[in-house]
């Protein structure tokens, strides 16, 4: 064993990066563009808030790379970003301090580099040198031997040993066990453990289904293209459960692309968003349906459904969103359709109370759909959530006062979390005199939907986003 991988590596520096000595950040290597990219895109995603996915082809495309290159810098992204807490936990097993303590840019370096040593087919000598090179570029040449030293350890065991050596036991933690083995923050595995009541096999059915990368489901605009036509002209399938879903093949390229998208025939969406905006236009209603309300409405997805089915029966809806970029993109979204688009804050929109039908599609936290994002799941707080839940308590208020009695409301998130679906929902139905419906009665042909009253959709159960919607009628 050499002596480098006998010592324990110490770091190079404490606190903020080395203020480069050459001037600003240094152009692409021309020898490694790929790792040049990918390097780049966690540099962002973590210093600025980026999201990979928006970061990664933005700079693909702005130096031209393409073909191998560009998969390879795809897979390094959006793999290092989803394992980054076994990555980090690897890294931090192979240092003698706190990663905290590890300078940002040297960092990325090592996740990266540890990502090629345990999960790809990258040589060693390959990732680690790669690595070495990148870091010495963008912290200097003194934090080079210490990345070697570290990739070097962390390259000493694969995936599977350091998993036997850093997970907690099944038995006595079986949500750290799995958080560690699926690589999410634990706090979103308890999570998901309490919405599904189970700490077992369905957790991890459902961690990892968080993990694959979600297919791309399209919405046929009611009344302009069946699911049949719009599967056919695109070669996709009719989905199992909304009626206007097609899910595309894997690879079958930019759905914005397909004519039925650019003609707004058709456009992409979530199943499980779909039916739930589906299952709000089903709830039988006595006396008049005409006025509908979505209260946060950008960026319009849920509106334009919820439009197209309001012009074929002869309802309008109005679209409220409080931000106004986000309002544009309603006004696009469900251009032609009976919609009228307002800038308002959905607790006090200023609308005239007594809309037929509403649904408050509330701000959350996500975790339903953290598969979209490669780099969500570690950016979340647990805090995030109690922000939240104020803020959707106060949107179902103001929702109820602008209900008629006899009136039904839909609320629903993108997130399986207890604290926002069923801690939200039964809080306001006290305070408001609702009455909770069964949902599942409005999601016909949905297996696997529990015992209601509510509905939780799952990636692992129904290939959709994990939606929650819960549909209330006002009683006075
Ligand atoms: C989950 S998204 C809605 C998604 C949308 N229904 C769709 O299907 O495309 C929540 C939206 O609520 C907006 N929002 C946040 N706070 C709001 C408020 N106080 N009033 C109205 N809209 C708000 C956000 O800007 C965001 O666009």
């Amino acid at each position: 064993m050499s002596p480098e991988r006998e010592r324990r590596p110490s770091r190079p520096q404490r606190g903020r990066p080395a203020p480069r000595k050459q001037g600003p950040r240094r152009p692409p290597a021309p020898e490694d563009p790929a790792r040049r990219v990918a390097l780049d895109v966690l540099h962002a995603v973590r210093e600025r808030d980026a999201y990979a996915n928006l970061v990664l082809p933005d700079l693909l495309r702005q130096r031209r790379i393409s073909g191998r290159d560009a998969a390879l810098a795809t897979e390094l992204t959006y793999g290092a970003s989803r394992a980054q807490g076994l990555l980090d936990a690897v890294i931090e097993a192979c240092i003698d301090r706190p990663l905290s303590k590890v300078d940002g840019t040297v960092l990325d370096c090592l996740r990266l580099g540890a990502y090629q040593l345990l999960r790809t087919r990258v040589p060693e000598h390959a990732a680690v040198d790669a690595m070495v090179n990148l870091a010495r570029a963008d912290a200097g040449s003194h934090v080079a031997g210490f990345v070697n030293a570290v990739l070097r350890k962390v390259s000493e065991k694969d995936e599977a040993a350091w998993l036997e050596e850093l997970t907690p036991d099944r038995d006595s933690d079986p949500i750290g066990h799995l958080a560690m083995r699926t690589a999410h923050p634990r706090w979103i595995a308890r999570a998901f453990a309490e919405a599904l009541g189970d700490k077992g096999t369905e957790l991890q059915a459902a961690l990892e289904a968080d993990d694959a990368r979600p297919e791309v489901h399209l919405v046929a605009r009611p009344g302009e293209i069946s699911a049949d036509e719009l599967a056919a002209i695109t070669g996709g399938d009719v989905a199992p459960y909304s009626p206007y879903g097609v899910h595309l093949p894997a690879g079958a390229g930019d759905p914005g692309d397909s004519e039925p998208v650019k003609e707004k025939l058709a456009a992409v969406q979530d199943e499980g968003s779909q039916l739930c905006a589906v299952a709000l236009t089903r709830v039988p209603l006595e006396g008049s349906d005409e006025r509908w309300l979505d209260l946060c409405a950008g960026p319009g997805g849920k509106a334009a459904l919820l439009g197209a089915l309001a012009g074929l029966s002869g309802a309008r809806v109005d679209a409220v969103e409080q931000a106004p970029h986000r309002a544009r993109l309603v006004e696009k979204a469900t251009e032609g359709l009976p919609v009228t688009v307002r800038v308002a804050d959905g607790r006090d929109p200023g609308l005239e109370p007594g809309y037929d039908r509403i649904l408050v599609d509330a701000p959350c936290s996500g975790l339903g759909a953290l598969r979209r994002r490669p780099e969500a799941r570690w950016r979340r707080k647990p805090s995030d959530v109690s922000d939240l839940t104020k803020l959707q308590s106060q949107l179902l208020a103001s929702a109820f006062e602008l209900l008629r009695p006899g009136g039904v409301l839909a609320y629903v998130v993108c997130s399986p979390h207890l604290a926002e679906t069923e801690g939200v929902v039964g809080d306001a139905a006290r305070r408001a005199k609702a009455e909770i419906l069964d949902a599942r009665e409005y999601f016909p042909g949905v297996p696997q939907l529990g015992d209601g009253p509510y509905v939780q959709l799952w990636p692992h159960r129904h290939g959709t986003d994990a939606m929650f919607c819960a549909v209330l009628r006002r009683l006075e």
